[in-house]
């Protein structure tokens, strides 16, 4: 279930320079590079004038190619520079444009902007003229794309070190970049399209992509296809929310272990007063766990259960207030922001570095939530959502991510597969809901969004 390769700059430096080792021209690679940008371009604007406009790098150099490659397919295209190329290949490639380059602060605006200024070399902020111009000229085009990177935007934290524009296309070469997936850079690319360049780019970081569910076999019951046991608290409203969505997530049995009766939930979940795990493939507990004595009692004997587990809200909480003990593995956590903090502390690096720090330390599966929702596993592996639906940011959303997570988990067994299934599903789910939902008709969604992954 992976998608494509997410790298850091020093990552995609050594995979190009692996492929020059091994025999690959280095100006053919821009070559390349630039083609796969030109043929996306072109498929975007055909005829339309362009504007390209070259930084003193690599990058500059692709967007000399890209010029080139479009005028010879007959867009009129002009090019603007932000100084002299200072690489071998950049130099090449735009002796090979051989056109007439414009300086950037006095270019005309075009229907096609291309920022082909700083990619992954970026080390500072543009000056805040050329950040200045860089935005009115993509604000005046139709049509705009960046290449790998929109130029001010670090490339391994994703943040936004001058100002960038929204770029319609933000085409990334050879693997994704932290920045094409994290917040608050991904929110400047409106579309990502990834550019094969033709050479291996070995990651443990993938972006999230849609899972393929198997099917229940046709001699399954309720037991095989796993029992979630969902722990609940005196907020009893969360732990349904939790509880409903683990029943229509593949899982063959659900059992709510709430204090009284419950009204107004699935006939299909089974209450229990008592803390019974029995047959549980997987327990849920924390949301509308609580903070108090009562609370921190279910959890220590959830844990003490060993069963595979999530934890959640308040059982997050807890586990800060008094200490990772016993967790059992594998285990799922799926922390937002302030959660996040209070467990974890303030870890150095990116959101992506943060998670996979937190899920080494934890020892279980993190799944450290939010607009940019980052799935980690302790062994290294991380898997980044991008694109969910803001809408998500709603009451109970959480909840019904947590349920999710437990039922996966328990017709799977398996915690980072579990929690990218879960994770992606909540989105589907809420790409389906559209606007303006509350978090139970996210509820209503799944049993659509898991056939489409059948
Ligand atoms: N090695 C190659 O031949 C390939 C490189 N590629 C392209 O090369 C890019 C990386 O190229 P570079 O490493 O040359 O880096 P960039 O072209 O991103 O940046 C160029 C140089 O600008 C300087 N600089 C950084 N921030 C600046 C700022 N704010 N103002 C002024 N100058 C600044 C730095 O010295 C940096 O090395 C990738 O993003 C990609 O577009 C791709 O074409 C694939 C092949
Ligand atoms: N702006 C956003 N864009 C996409 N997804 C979001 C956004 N904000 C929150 N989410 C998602 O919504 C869910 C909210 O969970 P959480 O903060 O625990 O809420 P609650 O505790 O109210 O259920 C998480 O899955 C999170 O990733
Ligand atoms: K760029």
């Amino acid at each position: 279930m992976t998608g494509g390769p997410v790298l850091t700059a020093a990552q995609m430096r050594a995979a190009e320079q692996a492929a020059f080792d091994a025999g690959i021209d280095e100006y053919g690679l821009m070559e390349t590079a630039g083609a796969a940008a030109a043929a996306i371009i072109w498929r975007a604007g055909h005829k339309r004038d362009a504007l390209v406009l070259c930084g003193p790098g690599n990058n500059g150099g692709d967007g000399y190619v890209i010029a080139r490659l479009l005028r010879d397919r007959g867009v009129p295209v002009r090019v603007a520079a932000l100084g002299e190329s200072c690489t071998v290949s950049g130099q090449r490639a735009r002796a090979a444009w051989g056109g007439p380059v414009e300086n950037v602060m006095r270019a005309a605006p075009a229907t096609q902007l291309v920022d082909a200024l700083f990619g992954t070399g970026l080390t500072r902020g543009l000056d805040d003229a050329v950040a200045a111009r860089l935005c009115a000229l993509a604000g005046a085009a139709a049509i705009s794309h960046a290449i790998d990177l929109p130029s001010g935007i670090e490339t391994d934290s994703g943040a936004i070190l001058s100002a960038v524009p929204l770029f319609g296309t933000c085409i990334a070469l050879g693997a994704y970049k932290p920045a094409h997936v994290l917040q608050p850079a991904a929110g400047h690319m409106g579309r990502l399209v990834l550019a094969d360049i033709g050479i291996a780019t070995p990651a443990t970081v993938h972006r999230l992509s849609a899972p393929v569910l198997p099917a229940p076999v046709a001699q399954a019951h309720k037991y095989t296809r796993g029992l979630v046991a969902v722990v609940a608290g005196d907020m009893i409203g969360a732990s349904c929310l939790s509880a409903e969505a683990a029943a229509r997530s593949g899982a063959g049995y659900v059992r709510l272990l709430a204090h009284g009766p419950v009204p107004r939930m699935s006939h299909a979940i089974v209450q229990h007063a008592s803390l019974d795990f029995g047959r549980a493939k997987a327990v849920l507990v924390g949301p509308g766990l609580g903070r108090d004595h009562a609370a921190w009692e279910r959890l220590a004997a959830a844990a003490k259960a060993g069963v595979p587990m999530v934890a959640d809200a308040g059982a997050l909480w807890l586990l800060a207030e008094k200490g990772w003990g016993d967790l059992p593995s594998p285990a799922i956590v799926t922390p937002h922001e302030g959660e996040f903090q209070r467990l974890f502390g303030d870890l150095p690096g990116s959101k992506i570095d943060r998670a996979l720090a937190a899920a080494r330390r934890s020892g279980a599966v993190v799944v450290y939530k939010g607009a940019d929702s980052v799935i980690a596993a302790p062994d290294g592996r991380a898997a980044v959502a991008s694109g969910a639906s803001p809408w998500l940011s709603t009451a109970g959303t959480g909840d019904v991510l947590a349920g999710l997570c437990a039922g996966r988990l328990a017709v799977t067994g398996d915690p980072f597969r579990a929690a990218c299934e879960a994770v992606w599903l909540h989105g589907e789910a809420a790409r389906r809901a559209g606007a303006a939902f509350v978090a139970d008709d996210l509820l209503e969604s799944l049993p659509a969004a898991i056939a489409a992954r059948l």
